[in-house]
């Protein structure tokens, strides 16, 4: 059964509202959800709702109102002031006028849970963390102490629903989560009974779709954080070209780099260092980069998180970029133009940025379908990003999508950039995310150059907007 984490939820959970499918509609889904299959196996009788203060107890209180044959009440574990989002609360109220009974469960509150057909465990869902706090850990233990026939929201409370671990959790005679399995629940079967994966109207597509919750999924600020916490990257190329590389290392600090180093062949080093004082750049013994330099490039690999290779350099990049994987210093790599590899050495987790003729170039089959991407991912061991006007991203199992952009992007330098944002991503996310959601960021970039001016912007244009449209999308509810 295929499943999906918490934290993949949540991704698709805000871009479904950011692609226009409302988190309200989702909830409104799954109450409809729990109320079919309660009605699926009792005809009427007595139903206990115990309900949390988030979305677990949203969906409980819109089942409250589909289950009309039935005699409702609910046990909110708190005030209903402190309920935390405006759909559960829009649906507490809604269901509340409908004239179902609700009280609140003080920490002091004997909680009865005894003479109920039917218990609806709507307490903690993905949004669970740790060891249960009072009333919950009391509640659990009314729950599983009555003979009821219980009822588990999305997922049983109190058991994590990534890893299935748990010490006081709901023993439900049936579990019915939405969307898609989370992985805890096959591994506690004793608590989730049985399961039933119910849709919640979240098409293919929109699981697929980059938005804000790619971002999230890759960001990472801490506040106490010191020079260097946000990520080392290593920028190399360059020679002939001077522009793409400084592209990319910029990019880098705009996607949120602390360190931004760039090794160029000397031929071109006075010139992409006189581009910003932000770049520290390291001068490889050159006119072009070859494998004699190799060993500098893994020394200075050695001291980065990322290595971003390729940008504007020619020759053996290629080979170099395969010697320079080979360090078992280098975890994590993106490998643009030149250097993209057909197969990827063990053990880095890489990103391959090619556009459609670098692909048939470096795969030699046309990307003309997702399908293709996922080969291709698949023979490279890395996550391919195919650069088109619907950028295609694959790890070789799942595919990521990304509309953003327009006609603009075709000017010099967007790959180059987009290379950068990549590398700065890679740093603290799994690379299928870090690839879409510097896509997505690239491409919005992009849309907003072209607000402001039309198709003629060019890549330092697209540049400038990258931090605006990250903390907007770090800003998305
Ligand atoms: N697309 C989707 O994903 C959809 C999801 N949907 C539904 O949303 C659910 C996720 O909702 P959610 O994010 O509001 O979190 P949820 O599980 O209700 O927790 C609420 C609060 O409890 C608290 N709390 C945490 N740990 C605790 C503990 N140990 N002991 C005590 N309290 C604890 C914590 O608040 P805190 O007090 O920590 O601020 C947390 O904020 C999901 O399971 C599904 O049912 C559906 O609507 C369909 C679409
Ligand atoms: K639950």
């Amino acid at each position: 059964m295929e499943t999906i984490t918490t934290a993949e939820m949540a991704a698709i959970d805000v871009n479904c509202e950011y692609h226009g499918l409302s988190r309200l509609q989702l909830m409104e889904n799954a109450g409809k959800a729990i109320a079919e299959e309660i009605e699926k196996r009792f005809k009427a009788g007595r139903i206990a709702i115990f309900a949390g203060l988030g979305n677990n107890g949203g969906d409980a209180f819109v089942a409250a109102r589909h289950l009309k044959n039935f005699d409702v009440e609910v046990f909110l574990l708190g005030k209903a002031s402190e309920i935390k989002t405006d759909i559960a609360m829009r649906n507490f109220e809604v269901m509340r006028k409908a004239g179902v009974a609700v009280k609140e469960i003080r920490d002091s509150t004997y909680v009865e849970a005894s003479d109920y057909d039917v218990i609806i465990d709507a307490m903690l869902g993905t949004g669970v963390r740790g060891r249960l706090r009072q009333p919950y850990a009391k509640a659990v233990e009314a729950i599983n102490s009555s003979n009821a026939y219980v009822v588990a929201v999305d997922v049983p409370t109190g058991l994590n629903p990534d890893t299935g671990e748990y010490d006081l959790a709901v023993k439900a005679d049936l579990t019915v989560t939405f969307h898609k399995a989370k992985p805890g629940l096959l591994n506690a079967k004793e608590l989730v009974g049985e399961l039933v994966v119910k849709s919640i109207g979240i098409p293919p597509l929109f699981e697929m779709l980059a938005g804000p919750g790619d971002v999230r999924m890759v960001y990472r600020r801490q506040r106490e954080g010191h020079k260097g916490t946000h990520g080392r990257v290593l920028v190399v190329g360059g020679g002939p070209y001077t522009g793409a590389p400084a592209l990319a290392a910029l990019a880098a600090y705009a996607a949120g780099a602390d360190i931004v180093t760039l090794a160029v062949p000397k031929s071109v080093y006075k010139i992409v260092a006189s581009f910003s004082p932000d770049l520290i750049v390291r001068k490889l013994e050159a006119d072009e980069i070859s494998l004699k330099n190799v060993e500098d490039i893994q020394k200075l690999a050695a001291k980065h998180h990322v290595v971003v290779m390729g940008m504007g350099a020619e020759g053996e990049i290629k080979e170099v970029a395969e010697e320079v994987l080979k360090l078992n210093e280098v975890k994590k790599a993106v490998l643009d133009a030149g250097a993209i590899l057909p197969e990827v050495p063990e053990g880095v987790e890489c990103i391959l940025t090619p556009h459609r003729g670098e692909f048939r170039r470096v795969f030699g089959f046309d990307a003309s379908s997702w399908e293709d991407v996922k080969k291709a991912a698949r023979k490279a061991k890395a996550v391919v990003l195919l650069k088109a006007p619907e950028d295609v991203i694959s790890d070789g199992v799942k595919v990521r999508i990304n509309r953003s952009g327009n006609a603009g992007m075709t000017v010099g330098g967007t790959g180059d950039v987009l290379a950068g944002i990549a590398g700065a991503f890679l740093v603290h996310g799994n690379a299928l995310w870090a690839a879409s959601a510097a896509a997505l960021v690239n491409g919005l970039a992009g849309d907003v150059c072209f607000e402001k001016y039309g198709y003629n912007y060019r890549a330092m244009h697209v540049m400038d907007e990258i931090p605006g449209v990250i903390k907007e999308m770090l800003e998305f509810a």
